[in-house]
């Protein structure tokens, strides 16, 4: 950006500044005049311009700044070399941002003038209003985004004299423009629907027909490069396609909605008690971090069901409140027993996603990324490095405001939560615009990661009991008020209530809650009867519920939903428990499943149809404490239960084309799931009944020997049911998991030492999921067809499913007999592959395209875990027992084993052995000694690159392919 500066002799001189160093400067807006009275770059560069009428205008500029304060202003006539093609078009793109991130605005109205007001001396309304309303300056199409990117807008008549700002002129500014106030008071654009925005344009002009719909990039939080002669409906199309473009960005960020789980966590939560969280925001601590620039990281942390969840949700509201629609707020709510919200990724996409929510703009960050790798990129095993990237990028970026960056629970997190803790050290004091909240429970391993952390402020609830136990007080005195007006409780219950939670709490919210649940299902006659069996403490009262379920008539019953829910790899629905709980299945009533859970009360919340623990306390407490009672024969039998249960059901109801798509050709993304979905039982059976039958232990495994030998259950369902089950994971999207589950199955039969039928079906149907893993991901019923036409004919599969097979299919194609050695094809690049490396423990596979990417697969589910755009064409690469070196022609970049984070560094510390393969003239492979290693059928020969480790072979081809073959084969 070009700015310009007023020297000691009265003349002004122009400064370019890269973009992360631009000082404060202030911007003027005005409208045009002739081309020929405005000053321009070429003029100030010749030292010309000063007899110009625009002259003017920049004199005025200069002044305001330096009256201001300011040292740099800007001014679009001169400050852009518009000769400079490339330049220019930058400057359009930039304009909405220079003007965003400008200190001041000042507009100079030349057709208003404040003699009037002179003359006038404050009549109500001034004369110059008329004057002001008519102005061209409204009428313009760049001077919308000028109104409404800046911060501060200050309007000036000719005569150089302030008129007002646009917070003062608001209302006489609405009823020229329609523009609501909010928008003028700063609200994120975004919250205006696109039509709104566009009825802003409406009535304004440019002189340039394209610049209708350029001058609207800004205002859309879209790019546009400027392609002057395609028209304004070119460019109209474009700025639309861009629009869509960034919504489609914008939905595929976010794997949740922040702001629906906060509703949601407070409505299941009882809703938030303003009295119960108010004392934080007095406190100390909170102060400090609230008002010291240096600190940034406020840490809340304390033992279970002390309110932090509640406290923040709290916070969240009085900080979207103080920051009056000028900075930003982002959170994420981590839940250990919700799959899709406690993982450090999911953590980084919620975040994100409400920042760019609020702040369009940000979206080019991902936009960077996105619109190379698409969704993939949010969703690869590894999109933890894509989304560090872009977060550090966001945080760098100079128009942010205050913003405030919240995580609840992190002890929550599931999955990556070191990653997660070393992000949050490293970012918290990146910026001091940025601040930043996490609560945790008082977990050593989190205490000793955040304890490192610089610029943070401990707030611990049990260092600050007092203020916590007069809010549980305040929290008591609430739900008894509640509950006596709603269950008519005498005085006498009332108090008595009161004095029995204030006493026993223990300054523990969740306690409280839990004996208020368990109240309000109680009768009024009883409640003081039953008001001495809530033990103090979390623990003892759980263990007090627990005895009272086994008081009911369905005690049996209950207590196997729990042990089911307790083993299970994610919440499930109603429907999914009755598949996997036998008992369940008679009772084929809705009304009264729900009372079975209804029973199981003090440990399981219902919401919507999916089965929550109340708390992550709950299944602590059932798979510790309770688990004598809950799992009598030990987890193992729960996890067979479940497993013959998925069987048996599966076996049941999995049949050819289950969403009557027909077309084999029916593209999975295309599919909406039907009204009355076959699948909504099973889903959770075919996606994870390998992993129950994987938890078997030895001593369970030989007391269910007949499950895995020829003729049992689970062969039974291979020789049935395969392809059907197939089709089913492509339907819930879940192939690769599908790939993984058979390598379990495949490993836990051959552990079992003799090679039978059933060992031999099991290697087959995990070559055929490995084989035509892309096609029947892509389209479900490619399971009968590719699948079948194509595999072996000696294919244990092929043979069984014969009857399957497409009908219209005369000629059949000539198959070889048995597998060959290729196992897996695997798709993503859009160019040759040129080199390929396996990691040393074999799991990992790089692949290198010309497409400019760098792809890493997990070689045994052929899964894309991550996508690295490296922009050049690589030299070599290979792993080492550090991590994977990609080496360019510039020097090498480390990818570190464990993290996948690139790290630029000059050289490699020792250079490692070349161990690949080449391709001999002949077009078989041979080592680097000339050893023959393999000769590969023909129709693989046209190959860029290879890799081998173990017994596993790598070839990168031409198409953009990678395979990967089994070379003892
Ligand atoms: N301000 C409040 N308003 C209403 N209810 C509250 C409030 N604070 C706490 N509670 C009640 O206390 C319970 C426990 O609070 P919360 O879930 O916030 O605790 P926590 O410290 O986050 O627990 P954990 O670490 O175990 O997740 C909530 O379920 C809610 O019923």
């Amino acid at each position: 950006m070009r700015l310009l500066r007023r020297c000691d002799n009265g003349d002004f001189s122009l400064t370019q500044f890269s973009d992360e160093a631009i000082p404060p400067y202030a911007i003027l807006s005005h409208t045009w005049g002739e081309d020929t009275e405005e000053v321009t770059f070429e003029d100030l560069t010749n030292g010309a311009g000063r007899d110009k009428p625009g002259y003017e205008k920049i004199w005025f500029c200069g002044e305001q700044t330096a009256q201001d304060g300011l040292e740099w202003f800007w001014v679009d006539t001169c400050c852009i070399d518009k000769a400079n093609k490339a330049e220019f078009s930058h400057a359009i793109r930039s304009m909405f941002r220079w003007y965003r991130n400008a200190a001041r605005c000042y507009v100079y109205l030349s057709d208003v003038s404040s003699s009037s007001l002179e003359a006038s001396g404050e009549p109500s309304p001034p004369l110059w209003e008329s004057e002001f309303r008519k102005s061209r300056w409204f009428t313009r199409g760049w001077t919308l985004q000028e109104l409404v990117a800046p911060r501060t807008v200050e309007f000036f008549s000719c005569e150089q004299r302030k008129l007002g700002d646009k917070i003062s002129l608001k209302s006489q500014i609405y009823k020229i423009t329609s523009i609501p106030h909010a928008v003028l008071e700063g609200a994120p654009l975004s919250q205006f629907n696109i039509n709104e925005r566009l009825r802003w344009k409406e009535h304004r002009e440019t002189k340039r027909d394209e610049d209708e719909a350029y001058s609207l990039q800004g205002i859309f939080g879209v790019d546009l490069a400027p392609i002057y002669g395609e028209g304004a409906a070119g460019a109209f199309r474009r700025l639309m396609d861009e629009i869509s473009k960034l919504e489609r960005c914008v939905q595929d960020i976010h794997s949740t909605d922040p702001r629906d789980d906060k509703k949601r966590i407070e409505h299941t939560k009882g809703g938030l008690i303003k009295a119960s969280y108010h004392w934080v925001l007095d406190n100390i601590h909170f102060q400090q971090w609230y008002n010291d620039p240096q600190s940034q990281l406020l840490w809340i942390k304390g033992d279970p069901g002390k309110g932090k969840t509640m406290l923040l949700c709290g916070i969240i509201d009085e900080l979207q409140k103080s920051i009056a629609k000028t900075g930003l707020v982002s959170y994420f709510f981590c839940q250990a027993t919700d799959s899709r919200i406690n993982t450090a990724t999911a953590v980084l996409r919620g975040l994100l996603f409400l920042l760019v929510s609020q702040q369009p703009s940000l979206v080019l960050y991902v936009r960077k990324k996105y619109d190379h790798a698409g969704k993939t990129m949010f969703e690869d095993a590894n999109a933890w490095v894509a989304l560090t990237e872009i977060f550090t990028d966001v945080l760098r970026d100079p128009s942010l405001n205050a913003t405030y960056l919240i995580i609840d629970a992190l002890d929550e997190c599931v999955t990556d939560l070191p990653k997660l803790l070393d992000f949050v050290a490293k970012h918290s004091s990146v910026s001091s615009r940025v601040k930043w909240i996490v609560s945790c429970r008082n977990w050593p391993d989190i205490e000793e990661q955040l304890e490192r952390t610089g610029h943070k402020v401990r707030l611990s609830l049990e260092l600050n009991a007092e203020s916590v136990s007069t809010a549980v007080r305040t929290f008591i005195e609430q739900k008894v008020s509640q509950m006596a007006q709603q269950k008519k409780y005498d005085e006498r219950t009332r108090d008595s209530v009161l004095e029995y939670l204030a006493l026993n709490a223990n300054d523990t919210f969740f306690w409280v809650a839990l004996v208020c649940r368990n109240l309000e299902m109680t009768a009024k006659r009883n409640v003081l009867k039953k008001l001495n069996s809530f033990p103090p403490g979390l623990d003892s009262l759980y263990k007090r519920m627990m005895q009272q379920i086994g008081k009911l008539d369905d005690a049996e019953l209950c207590k196997q939903v729990l042990a089911s829910i307790a083993l299970v790899y994610r919440p499930i629905t109603l429907k999914e428990l009755v598949a996997l709980v036998e008992q369940l299945g008679e009772i084929a009533n809705d009304q009264e499943l729900r009372e079975i859970i209804g029973l199981c009360g003090s440990f399981l919340i219902l919401r919507e149809d999916t089965i929550y623990f109340v708390h992550q306390s709950a299944k602590d407490f059932l798979l510790a404490q309770a688990a004598e009672e809950v799992f009598p024969s030990g987890r193992e039998d729960v996890h067979h239960a479940i497993v013959a249960r998925s069987l048996e059901i599966m076996s049941r109801t999995l049949q050819r084309d289950m969403y009557g798509l027909k077309a084999p050709g029916y593209p999975v993304n295309d599919i909406k799931q039907p009204d009355s979905d076959p699948l909504a039982t099973l889903r959770y059976s075919c996606i994870y009944w390998v992993d129950h039958l994987c938890e078997l232990n030895a001593v369970s495994l030989a007391s269910h020997a007949g499950d895995l030998q020829d003729g049992g259950v689970v062969d039974m369902f291979m020789r049935e049911k395969y392809l059907y089950w197939l089709e089913a994971l492509s339907l819930c999207k879940s192939v690769p998991k599908g790939i993984v589950s058979m390598a379990k199955l495949r490993s836990l039969v051959q552990g079992r030492g003799n090679t039978t039928l059933f060992t031999k079906l099991v290697y087959d149907a995990h070559r055929l999921i490995m084989y035509y893993k892309g096609a029947i991901e892509s389209c479900p019923l490619q399971a009968y067809a590719s699948a079948l036409l194509f595999s072996p004919i000696r294919s244990l599969v092929r043979g069984l499913f014969q009857h399957e097979k497409p009908k219209w299919i005369t000629i059949m194609p000539a198959m070889g007999e048995g597998w060959n050695t290729c196992l897996q094809t695997l798709e993503g690049h859009s160019s040759l592959v040129y080199s390929v490396a396996f990691s040393h423990d074999s799991t990992r596979l790089a692949s290198a395209s010309y497409d400019r990417t760098v792809k890493i697969w997990d070689a045994n589910s052929g899964e894309c875990l991550q996508t690295l755009y490296v922009g050049r064409v690589l030299m070599h690469m290979s792993f080492d027992t550090t991590g994977l070196y990609l080496y360019t022609s510039c020097g090498t970049i480390s990818i570190s084993a464990t993290q996948l984070v690139p790290t630029t560094i000059a050289t490699h510390p020792q250079t490692p052995e070349y161990k690949g393969l080449a391709l001999s003239s002949d077009g078989a492979w041979i080592t680097r000694d000339s050893k023959k290693v393999l000769w590969l059928p023909l129709e693989y020969r046209p190959s860029c690159s290879a890799a081998v480790v173990g017994k596993m072979l790598g070839i990168g081809v031409r198409t953009g392919r990678v395979w990967i073959f089994d070379m003892s084969a």
